[in-house]
């Protein structure tokens, strides 16, 4: 193996640019499990020179960069949290030269894609996790990312309860502007909810691109149901092709999920008595009845156009920037 690694130049970590990294991990996509066997070491490509240290070819999992469960400021989860992604467990990782904490998840080659990885290397914005570099070692791909060490806004929401609105603004507006980017490329993201928005000291970004996709038309005929049914669009539980306000729509589930601590639905249709929201989400009108009474006037009116059923009337990402829930006037002034 080492040979034939050796050969495609694949052998050893080593920093390389964005396009290096995709041929790696399509390399490795591309290999029969049994070649991936008993390698000897660490194979890779890191893009962050400032922050990971190889030395002379190698950067070895707990020897150069640590692995860590998460330990919580505001939970104390005993043995640490290892937060699942939707293909992989995330550790906290830190670089022992360095000093450098980041996110490592851990995926398996056969829940490894290769899209996952283009859209997080290829596009590049403040509000998404930026990707530092992938190793494959121990039969797993090591992703390494920006660390959200505010944890996610569901462990947020099951620890400190519903957000208070300022708190919520202060989210969306990050959100919005990660989609506003993302969908000026066309992608979509395919799973906005409270556990892929991971918070930082002074910002908080999306994460996991494992159902992501770039429309190559201005509609996404999908092959298969993507995302987490209680934040899905109705044009996307239809399957009769969709394009990124479906994201918009998340985003809106996702300011109930914040404003109350459940996602919609659940209160009214509870989970033991529908294993599936599916239909609900067909045939029912959006959920407003699930917003707060105290909801204000502005946030609710912001919900009203991100829940809008029809997608071609729903406002964009770029619109709802500009919505005045998202700019409230200062009381100072
Ligand atoms: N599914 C996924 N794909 N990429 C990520 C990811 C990139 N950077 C991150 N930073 C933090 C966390 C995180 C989630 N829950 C947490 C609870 C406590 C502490 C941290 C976290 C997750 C990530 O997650």
């Amino acid at each position: 193996q080492q040979k034939a690694f050796g050969v495609d130049g694949v052998s050893g970590v080593r920093y390389g640019t964005v396009a290096d990294l995709l041929s790696f991990v399509n390399l490795l996509s591309n290999m029969q499990t049994a070649a991936l066997q008993d390698v000897p070491e660490e194979m890779g490509v890191l893009l962050n020179k400032k922050d990971m240290a190889v030395k002379k070819g190698r950067y070895r999992i707990n020897m150069d960069v640590l692995l860590f469960p998460w330990k919580l400021t505001y939970k104390n989860y005993g043995c640490g949290l290892v937060p699942k992604g939707s293909f992989g467990k995330v550790h906290l990782a830190q670089d022992t030269s360095t000093r450098k904490r980041m996110a490592c998840k851990l995926i398996s080659m056969e829940n490894f894609k290769a899209a996952e990885v283009e859209f997080q290397a290829r596009f590049h914005h403040e509000n998404i996790a930026q990707l530092y570099g992938a190793l494959f070692w121990d039969q797993s791909i090591h992703l390494f990312m920006e660390a959200g060490e505010g944890g996610s806004v569901l462990e947020k929401l099951d620890s400190c309860g519903p957000m208070r609105e300022f708190e919520i603004i202060w989210v969306a507006k990050q959100v919005l502007r990660g989609l506003e980017y993302l969908h000026s490329n066309k992608v979509i993201h395919h799973d906005i909810k409270p556990s892929n928005i991971v918070l930082m000291s002074d910002k908080a970004v999306l994460v996991d691109f494992g159902l992501a996709v770039q429309m190559t038309e201005d509609l996404y005929i999908p092959r298969d149901l993507r995302g987490t049914e209680m934040h899905m669009s109705p044009e996307l539980v239809l399957c009769r092709g969709h394009n990124t306000k479906t994201d918009i729509y998340s985003l809106g589930t996702t300011i109930i999920h914040m404003q109350t601590g459940s996602p919609p639905w659940v209160r009214r249709y509870p989970r033991t008595a529908y294993p599936s929201y599916l239909y609900i989400i067909h045939k029912q009108a959006p959920p407003l009845e699930d917003i707060p009474e105290d909801c204000s006037l502005a946030i609710r009116s912001f919900l009203e156009r991100a829940l809008e059923r029809n997608p071609t009337l729903r406002s964009s990402a770029s619109e709802l920037l500009k919505h005045e829930a998202i700019n409230p006037p200062r009381e100072d002034q």
